[in-house]
């Protein structure tokens, strides 16, 4: 038997850490602020309605030997149809197989009925936990509201690493970024589960119709929001460098297709207008973006439509 002792100039692999944090955390506490200001870009769709957030959605941070894929989550909430459980389900999936959790509360108000189904998913989980006290910038008694939700990891086993941070996901990138470097240093040793230049594991055509949906979701009343679904139906380059994108916004019923169109067309043509600014800004590139406002009747108590709609 014959042993071939490496080369002396071949070249040492450097040992990398990288794990998936999830950021979970009820509706509208800033999940997705905090995932994009984690990044200096924009992967999720951010909105002051609750429940923006539908589907998990991966950023991507690289940093030397490191690298953290962060998992932001819709929020947690009581389901009132099969898409708001497609939603928990989500959260619960994606909090089996990660290697942290960050927990975002809002300092604003006290802890609510939904913060407390947050923290009783999270509380016994054998992995490091981080609360995040956001939107400090905006809460008049943050102390005692971090103290409050504190409180609710009552019962958390001594042994498990918890810590907890104050901060503005918005306005606060000095403590977004100590923040980061804390979760950096916890990694554990593994190899890189993606090429280091990507930042998310969306594709650009579920990335796009994220922001249509984001726009949407602002402009729009009432229950509408949430009966409103998007998806990208083609994408092409132009040789001068123009996205042609074209897209659609589904709506339930007949009824809504008017209203999300608006008079003259005048609140499609906002929505577009909005959604077509960010997607040059991000993409720094000219958009065309073309908007068609289609029904697929009850599509979010239609497995098969939800599947359809991206939403498996
Ligand atoms: N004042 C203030 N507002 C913030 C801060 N962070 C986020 N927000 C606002 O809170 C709202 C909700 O933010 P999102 O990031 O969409 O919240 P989310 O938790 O991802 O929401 P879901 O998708 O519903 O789960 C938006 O209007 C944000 O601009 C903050 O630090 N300060």
């Amino acid at each position: 038997m014959t042993h071939s002792a490496p080369a002396p100039d071949a070249p040492e692999t450097p040992t990398t850490y990288a794990g998936f944090v999830a950021i979970v955390g009820k509706p509208n506490v800033g999940k997705s602020t905090l995932l994009n200001a984690f990044l200096g870009t924009k992967v999720a769709p951010t909105s002051p309605r609750p429940q923006t957030t539908r589907r998990d959605v991966r950023g991507i941070y690289t940093l030397g030997e490191r690298q953290i894929i962060f998992i932001d989550t819709p929020g947690v909430h009581k389901p009132k149809d099969a898409l708001g459980k497609y939603m928990n389900h989500e959260v619960h999936s994606a909090l089996a197989d990660v290697d942290a959790v960050i927990w975002v509360v809002d300092l604003r108000h006290p802890p609510t009925d939904e913060d407390s189904l947050v923290a009783h998913q999270i509380r016994d989980l054998p992995k490091p936990l981080l609360l995040v006290g956001n939107k400090t910038d905006a809460a008049k008694y943050p102390d005692e509201a971090m103290r409050l939700y504190r409180a609710l990891l009552e019962g958390r086993r001594e042994d498990l690493e918890t810590s907890e941070t104050m901060l503005s996901a918005q306005n606060n990138t000095n403590a977004v970024a100590t923040l980061r470097e804390q979760v950096l240093e916890g990694l554990p040793e593994n190899p890189f589960f993606f090429p280091q230049g990507s930042a998310s594991d969306q594709t650009r055509e579920m990335w796009a119709a994220e922001i249509v949906r984001e726009e949407a979701m602002k402009k729009l009343r009432d229950e509408l929001p949430y009966a409103v679904a998007t998806r990208v139906t083609r994408w092409t380059e132009r040789e001068d460098g123009l996205q042609r994108i074209e897209g659609e916004i589904v709506v339930e019923k007949n009824a809504h297709k008017g209203m999300v169109i608006g008079a003259g067309g005048k609140q499609l043509r906002e929505i577009g207008q909005a959604a077509r600014k960010q997607l040059e800004v991000f993409l720094d590139r000219k958009v065309y973006l073309g908007l068609e406002v289609i029904v697929i009747p009850g599509w979010r108590e239609d497995e098969e439509a939800l599947r359809e709609l991206g939403y498996e």
